[in-house]
């Protein structure tokens, strides 16, 4: 597609003008600003723009989705028009965390280190959940557990119990591996640092109060100096100080130590410094802190627990919308460590369900399909604990629903907070969170679950179909444009039309009736296949690319899923865009952000132009310098929209995927024999 340049202007002047762009650069789908003033951008002219698939603003940059392949002639073009510099990523980045002040930086750096292991401590909820049910009195018979009832099954629960409670038991060691890998240091080392607080030979901090009571805490003796030997389960803020340390020791000493002695120095005195400061100043202080931190919230929670019920259910949507709602993770964690359980979570699992149930009434209320079936797909998302489909792609977007989920929540968070609700684990969260809620508390919480349910779905709906029928009807296209994208223009390098060698290898596509042929895409990489909301960037999770598919991947190498022509490789290798015979363009995006390696964790094995064969080794990477920049594997294959050809994308059930054996996608293509 050719660009034209009234069009590019458009985006500028969107932007707040030229003179508002401190920096710009691109990546395979967007172009990412850092803005002098973000409020100076005019939304709806940048909405009304073709070539702007949807925009957003995260860690203090300005991102306009515009498409793979098309983006960089944007870009030119822009830079072309505005006479400004190209600029690396590094410098976009930079420019743009300086516009956070340092509570954002804290709080995204918190929520940086608690998203990798999040999956861990989520099944270890879940697995806890099962747990309690096995183990809680009154769910199948009055007074007595199911263990109790059939002794049996206590020591499978046992085990259960066991295997449930090691993400929580040695929770340091996973958030030392988090911590000290984001700070920059050896993950490895962060997991050594991390055990080294939770060893067996410490008093466990779960038996802290009863030693200090009896006056049995173990102490080593330095020189006079009594130091108390105790572990730090549970605890978050020892852990987290210590691995900032660690983290700066070893890139200190990594500088100055030449490399032929670096083994036997760097690590060993990082560990030995960071461990000793760890066990004598950092732990004792910031276990204090913490301490005082959680009795005070507590504290306030049981002063006023009703106005707390209300921001905190009421509110916790909107940290979702901001992204800070996984700092609270470190809160959750904490308060489970030193008291046992968490009177926030419970009302994370309600605001879920809320959001998911003003999603659902939109299904009744819409009348487009396709934004009617985002509202129905995303509400079983959110009802199963992922909130950002229904709350991007429906909720905000017709704003009511979203309010009303707000409201429906904080009256859920009122409920619980009175009732003292308390999950003894994070688990999965929406529906299936009634498995973490101490199962004594089960009746108040199924309540709550009942008002977040009824109150945003009865009132969504009434609004809907009564005062704001005519709104949604407007909206509705609007969200169209925005979350759907109908008129996404593809990028075109090599050409849409079908070559004749192309038209040749059709053999992939499957003929089902006389409309439609059907192009079964199977995985270019092996590892565990999940759906694009899974992908930790919005552009991908919310489809303003296209439908498709997220790959886990097991190992560094993407293969053709189908015999093609290379559309486009990507400068960094990180990203390529291969062209099937019938025009069907797909797009393999390795990792998330791994742009900014600037191609140094990849090596392309293929030139824009070139034909490929199913199977043939396309790009490799390399996992461990992937994770060590602190950057997602997850890789997106995506179906850019737009594609006219293209009647319709399936996705394949989730789950384990071998490259080029399991079919991961189907294309349902208009018959291109007429
Ligand atoms: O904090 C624990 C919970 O974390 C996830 O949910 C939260 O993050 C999601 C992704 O950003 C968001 O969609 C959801 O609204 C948040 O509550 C996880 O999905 C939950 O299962 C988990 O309990």
């Amino acid at each position: 597609m050719a660009i034209e340049r009234k069009d590019v202007e458009q985006i500028i002047r969107a932007v707040g003008g030229k003179d508002n762009i401190e920096a710009a650069t691109h990546c395979v789908t967007r172009l990412r600003f850092a803005l002098v003033d973000e409020d100076k951008v005019d939304k709806n002219l940048l909405e009304s723009s073709d070539l702007v698939k949807g925009h957003f603003s995260s860690q203090g940059q300005f991102q306009v989705v515009i498409g793979p392949g098309l983006v960089d002639k944007v870009y030119d073009e822009m830079i072309a028009i505005t006479g400004g510099s190209r600029s690396s990523k590094d410098e976009v980045k930079n420019a743009a965390s300086k516009k956070q002040n340092p509570l954002q930086r804290a709080i995204k750096t918190l929520a940086d280190i608690f998203i990798p292991i999040l999956p861990a401590i989520v099944t270890s909820g879940l697995l806890l959940g099962i747990n309690n049910i096995l183990t809680g009195p009154d769910i199948f018979f009055a007074g007595r557990s199911l263990v109790e009832e059939y002794p049996q099954w206590t020591d499978i629960a046992s085990i259960i119990n066991l295997i449930a409670n090691t993400a929580f038991t040695f929770l340091p060691a996973l958030i030392g591996w988090s911590a000290v890998m984001r700070f920059g240091g050896s993950p490895l080392l962060g997991i050594v640092l991390g055990l080294i607080l939770v060893h067996p030979d410490l008093l466990s901090a779960y038996g802290y109060a009863e030693a200090s009571t009896k006056g049995t805490i173990p102490v080593w003796n330095l020189f006079g100096w009594e130091i108390e030997k105790i572990g730090y389960q549970g605890q978050v803020l020892p852990v987290l100080v210590s691995a900032y340390l660690l983290a700066r020791i070893e890139r200190f000493l990594d500088k100055r130590v030449m490399d032929s002695i670096k083994l036997l120095v760097v690590a060993p005195i990082a560990l030995l410094v960071t461990g000793f400061l760890a066990f004598t100043i950092i732990g004792p202080v910031t276990f204090a802190i913490a301490n005082a931190i959680t009795s005070g919230l507590v504290h306030v929670f049981n002063t006023l627990p009703a106005l707390g019920g209300l921001l905190y259910g009421g509110f916790y949507a909107l940290l979702v919308v901001t992204g800070m709602h996984h700092t609270f993770l470190a809160v959750d964690v904490q308060l489970i460590g030193s008291e046992g359980g968490t009177f926030l979570w419970p009302m994370l699992a309600l605001s879920n369900i809320a959001q998911g149930a003003a999603a659902l009434a939109m299904m009744f209320i819409l009348k487009d399909q396709k934004t009617k079936g985002l509202a129905a797909t995303s509400s079983v998302s959110a009802f199963l604990g992922v909130t950002e489909p229904a709350i991007f792609g429906v909720n905000i977007r017709y704003k009511y629903p979203f309010i009303f989920g707000m409201i429906g929540s904080a009256i859920g968070g009122i409920l619980l907070t009175l009732k003292s609700v308390l999950a003894s684990s994070i688990g999965v969260g929406g529906i299936p969170g009634f498995l973490s809620i101490f199962p004594n508390q089960w009746g108040v919480f199924f309540i709550g679950m009942g008002i977040v349910l009824v109150v945003p779905f009865g009132l969504t709906l009434i609004y809907g179909k009564i005062a704001g029928r005519g709104q949604t009807e407007a909206a509705a296209e609007t969200a169209n444009r925005e979350v759907v994208v109908e008129k996404v223009e593809t990028a075109d390098p090599v050409g849409t039309k079908p070559s004749a060698e192309h038209v040749a290898s059709r053999n992939t596509v499957v003929i089902t009736d006389n409309a439609v042929d059907v192009l079964e895409i199977h995985a270019p990489l092996t590892g565990q296949a999940v759906t694009l909301d899974k992908v930790p960037d919005p552009a991908f999770a919310e489809k303003q690319m296209g439908q498709g598919i997220a790959i886990e991947p097991q190992d560094g190498r993407v293969t053709a899923p189908f015999d093609a022509k290379v559309a486009h490789v990507i400068k960094s290798k990180h990203a390529v865009i291969l062209e099937h015979a019938t025009g069907v363009q797909i797009l393999i995006h390795v990792g998330i952000n791994t742009v900014s390696l600037k191609g140094s964790a990849f090596t392309s094995h293929v030139n824009i132009g070139d034909e490929v064969k199913a199977g043939q080794l396309l790009l490799e990477f390399d996992r461990e310098a992937i994770r060590a920049a602190g950057l997602p594997l997850i890789t997106p294959i995506i179906i850019p929209d737009g594609q006219e050809m293209i009647v319709g994308v399936e996705e394949e059930a989730p789950g384990a995927v071998t490259a080029n054996r399991s079919v991961i996608l189907k294309v349902r293509l208009s018959s291109y024999t007429d």
